[in-house]
């Protein structure tokens, strides 16, 4: 069954934050945008702010619209991916789940190695929210 992961896009200035994926796990050290896998029943706004807590220790503020909605297939399976704006004003992010977390200039984001289904939406937030 299709697998629905949301995504985070979240901004500081020109920079957008993503986590390095642990080596030793699925799509091990590639980059993503903080996010998760919606659970049963739950929102996506919820899901979203769910896992921004576990994973960064912050409470943000979800946009009710979706940034981009991406399907993928991995060798794993199929994946909704979808991308929201969220605000976490001037938390510091602790992460707990990612090996690196890095506030990478939106300038610079294709010379990280994002995970596959992350292109379009790294390329539309370039479009949108880059020089
Ligand atoms: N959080 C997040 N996941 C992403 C992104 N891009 C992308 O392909 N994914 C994939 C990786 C995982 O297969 C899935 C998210 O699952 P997850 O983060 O909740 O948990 P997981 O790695 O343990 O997933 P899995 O092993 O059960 O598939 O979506 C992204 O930008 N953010």
């Amino acid at each position: 069954m299709k697998k629905i992961v949301t995504a985070a896009i979240i901004l500081n200035e020109s920079r957008v934050l993503i986590g390095r994926r642990k080596p030793n796990q699925a799509l091990g050290a590639y980059w993503e945008f903080p996010g998760g896998k919606v659970e049963n029943g739950e929102s996506l706004v919820d899901c979203l702010k769910r896992e921004l807590q576990e994973e960064l220790g912050v409470n943000a503020k979800v946009s009710e619209d979706i940034f981009m909605l991406v399907d993928h297939t991995y060798d794993g399976g199929e994946i909704q991916l979808i991308a929201m704006l969220a605000d976490i004003g001037d938390q510091q992010p602790v992460g707990t789940v990612h090996d690196f977390l890095a506030w990478a200039p939106i300038e610079e984001l294709s010379s990280y190695k994002l995970a596959p289904a992350d292109l379009p939406i790294a390329q539309k937030i370039i479009q949108k929210f880059g020089q």
